[in-house]
């Protein structure tokens, strides 16, 4: 069986990955996550994802021959892309935006070896109830929205403003397992081979 890298910095995915019990390597993933002009959200996640892949793939020695993994997740209110917020100012109104309504987070993944890159993209639809903006204003003193698109976590104290979730939990704290396995499979990387030993 292939190694497996997972190109990203994100302690989430890293965690995700390991709960369906595949053995990997993380490797840093830099790159440019500026949207191109007129792309969709789904274009968008989609070629970051594939960039991360190719970016883990370009860091490791040429003579490595593993499969790399790269992700990428944004939030998406009323067609625009949020992102990760810059500031307080900027975090306090994506909050107040998504607050009383619904908005979608998609997730892209991407597995690439030597000879091809497989993708997919999986929307979850999720739910706020009304937040106020002193809500807002602990919630970024509280330092999770911080590196988080959308400016907060559903894994994290963020839970208490999502009343309601359609789609996969895994993919919106950034990494869509059952996805994430299928997509593996074609690549020989079975999932739980490790859970015998747990
Ligand atoms: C909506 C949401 C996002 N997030 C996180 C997942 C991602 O880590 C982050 C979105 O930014 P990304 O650019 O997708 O990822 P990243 O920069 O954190 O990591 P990488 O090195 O792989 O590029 O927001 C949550 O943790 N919980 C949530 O509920």
């Amino acid at each position: 069986m292939k190694p497996l890298y997972l190109a990203s910095g994100s302690p989430r995915r890293r965690e995700l990955l390991t709960q369906i019990g595949v053995p990997f390597t993380a490797v840093s993933a830099d790159i440019d996550e500026t949207p191109l002009d007129h792309e969709t959200p789904s274009a968008y996640v989609e070629r970051l994802a594939r960039g991360k892949a190719d970016a883990g793939r370009r860091a490791l020695s040429a003579d490595i021959d593993g499969c790399v993994l790269g992700a990428d997740t944004a939030v998406v209110l009323d067609g625009k892309i949020l992102g990760k917020p810059q500031d307080q100012a900027d975090a306090v109104s994506m909050l107040l935006g998504l607050s009383g309504r619904d908005h979608e987070v998609l997730t892209a993944i991407a597995v690439l070896d030597g000879q091809r890159c497989e993708s997919r993209v999986v929307r979850s639809r999720v739910s706020f109830r009304i937040i106020t903006e002193q809500e807002a204003l602990a919630y970024w003193a509280s330092g999770e929205p911080r590196d988080k698109a959308g400016s907060y976590g559903i894994q994290g104290l963020g839970a208490v403003f999502v009343a309601g979730l359609e789609g996969s939990y895994s993919a919106v704290v950034g990494l869509p397992l059952c996805e994430t396995a299928e997509l593996l499979g074609h690549f020989g990387i079975p999932c739980w081979q490790n859970l015998s030993a747990r």
